[in-house]
């Protein structure tokens, strides 16, 4: 059975107009339509406006669609009953782009790691302790990190606390919105590599929003690429995309295209990561 399955899905934003009596609906998700297997990740690529984060909080139960269905193990996340819906939001985490306001700034590291944990499973104070410390540890946080406030916290390590949580109850797929684009290179890539051996030793399958074509390249086993709220292209193998013929996808891949080892030359480059 598929982990997701994206069927059919059209959504509109209404906007009016000054003056104007009547809601003017614009199209930002066209007949969305991809499913994804257990323990992959797919890259879901677009430049801006695209509607990617759109079709993210559509998956993450956020915002009901127009049309369409978002089924997760086979089941309709928006039909639902109540305890399906709980179980499926304990599958389903999410990493946001925004490390800061993703976090309450007056809760510790502890608490905000433990929330999740504390709404899902009956741990007593010292097993919730020692479960904080050691997803903190996963993450290449230190204990003493326990105490501190968001604010004490580089953005780089922040995003950690928010992959810690994202992991503390052992989802079965991470959305993540763009989760490494307000950091640094170095940062980058520190937590690409930290976001793929967590999907190695938890079993995850990520959803990876991004607009960066070597993030998602390096991080995922899928790829597609949407335009204006509809996908125009899928690669179940990443490499497929070298030999796309779509015009949107070609001008991402220009951008990169030096840095691929398909189209090396004698010249030293940069890597992808
Ligand atoms: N709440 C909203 N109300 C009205 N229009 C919206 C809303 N959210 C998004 N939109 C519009 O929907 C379209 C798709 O936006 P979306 O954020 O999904 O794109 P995106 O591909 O994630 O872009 P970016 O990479 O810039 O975040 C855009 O034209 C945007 O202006």
């Amino acid at each position: 059975m598929d982990l997701l399955e994206v069927k059919n899905v059209s959504h509109t934003y209404g906007s009016r107009r000054l003056f104007e009596r009547t809601t003017q609906e614009t199209p930002v998700l066209s007949d969305v339509s991809f499913s994804m297997q257990h323990g992959t990740c797919l890259g879901l690529l677009g430049s801006s406006g695209a509607g990617k984060s759109t079709l993210g909080k559509i998956i993450l139960g956020l915002e009901k669609p127009k049309k369409g269905q978002i089924l997760f193990e086979g089941q309709d996340l928006y039909s639902a009953n109540a305890q399906t819906r709980k179980q499926i939001r304990r599958d389903l985490q999410v990493v946001f782009q925004d490390c800061y306001s993703s976090v309450n700034p007056r809760m510790t590291a502890e608490k905000i790691v433990a929330e999740p944990l504390e709404n899902y499973e009956k741990l007593s104070p010292s097993e919730l302790q020692r479960t904080v410390a050691r997803l903190l540890d996963r993450v290449g946080l230190k204990t003493e990190d326990m105490k501190k406030f968001p604010r004490q916290f580089s953005g780089g390590q922040l995003q950690r606390l928010n992959i810690a949580r994202a992991i503390a109850l052992k989802p079965k797929l991470i959305v993540m919105d763009e989760p490494i684009s307000s950091l640094d290179m170095v940062n980058q890539a520190n937590i690409l590599n930290l976001l793929d051996e967590l999907k190695a030793d938890y079993d995850l399958s990520y959803l990876f929003i991004t607009h960066d074509i070597r993030a998602a390249y390096t991080v995922a086993d899928e790829l597609a690429v949407m335009e204006k709220g509809e996908v125009v292209e899928y690669c179940p193998d990443k490499k497929e995309i070298f030999n796309s013929t779509n015009p949107t996808v070609k001008k991402l891949i220009s951008a990169i295209l030096l840095e691929h080892p398909m189209f090396r030359t004698k010249k030293p480059l940069r890597t992808i990561t």
